[in-house]
């Protein structure tokens, strides 16, 4: 694992993402939760996984500069079904997971802590599904999780206007668990999950299981659906745009082409 690294304390593993500056998720840092899943499956020591950022960020996102080498629709599908799947594999894993969010989780960090079982974050922490600004919509099935947290308006609020909440808002809004001062968040995340870790693994994979039925029929065919049509908004001239303007620092302008 290039971008992952972890380490057990009292049945919890505790994962830690490094990818200087903003912990974006490219694609071999999205192999590498995966492969964190693999490893930590079968290993009896790990009960709880507990997922964090180092730096600066828990994650600013999927990594916008290597969507400059993506060439055509199909391909940025592609690209969000690999998120997806690693996501809802998160999602259905036979042991919690649990985000513990600073600074930002944005884009494709905060569909990477959706998919987690919980969400701690500190107070001051950003949260937010900006795609728009990009010219592009959420691709990791943010789409289907967001309004499962906080309701149809204020997904649409927070994807229309791009703007993120705060941790504090963001438990106030059912998005997020419990915040934290900075120097709290991680301890007192272990706290939690060591008391998870005690119990019986076989009830927390049974509890699991159950929490995934809560999904509406629906969920997977808006899942599916998202993936399409982030390959179909790619191919627009604002994507590209919004997508380059992102990376010469300066403010898009979309033309609805
Ligand atoms: C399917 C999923 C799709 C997606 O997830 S699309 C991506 C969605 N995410 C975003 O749009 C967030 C983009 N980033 C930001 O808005 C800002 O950044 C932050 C709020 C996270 C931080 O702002 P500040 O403190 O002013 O720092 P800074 O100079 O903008 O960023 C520091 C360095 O980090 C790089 N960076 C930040 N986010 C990303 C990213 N998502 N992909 C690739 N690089 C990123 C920047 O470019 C820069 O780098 P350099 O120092 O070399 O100029």
């Amino acid at each position: 694992m290039e971008f992952l690294s972890w380490k057990v304390e009292e049945g919890v593993a505790i994962a830690t993402i490094s990818r200087p500056p903003a912990n974006a998720l490219s694609q071999g840092l999205i192999q590498d939760v995966n492969a964190l899943l693999d490893a930590v499956e079968n290993d009896e020591t790990v009960r709880v996984i507990v997922i964090h950022g180092e730096g600066r960020f828990f994650s600013a996102g999927a990594d916008i500069k290597e969507f400059t080498n993506v060439q055509t629709g199909e391909e940025f599908t592609g690209l969000a079904k690999k998120g997806q799947d690693v996501f809802e594999r998160v999602e259905t894993f036979s042991k919690p997971v649990i985000a513990a969010i600073h600074g930002a989780a944005l884009g494709g960090g905060l569909e990477l802590a959706m998919g987690c079982h919980m969400r701690f974050v500190t107070e001051s922490a950003k949260l937010g599904l900006p795609e728009l600004s990009l010219g592009l919509i959420p691709g990791f099935a943010g789409t289907q999780r967001l309004p499962r947290y906080v309701g149809v308006a204020k997904a649409a609020e927070m994807m229309f206007t791009s703007d993120p909440i705060s941790g504090k808002e963001a438990v106030e809004w059912g998005l997020a668990n419990r915040a934290f001062s900075d120097e709290e968040l991680l301890t007192e995340t272990l706290k939690i999950a060591k008391k998870i870790a005690k119990k019986s693994p076989i009830a927390l994979k049974a509890a699991i299981q159950m929490l995934n039925y809560s999904k509406p029929s629906s969920y997977y065919d808006g899942v599916n659906a998202e993936a399409n049509s982030f390959g179909d908004v790619f191919v627009s001239e604002d994507a590209k745009e919004g997508i380059h303007a992102f990376i010469e620092k300066r403010e898009p302008v979309f033309t609805g082409k």
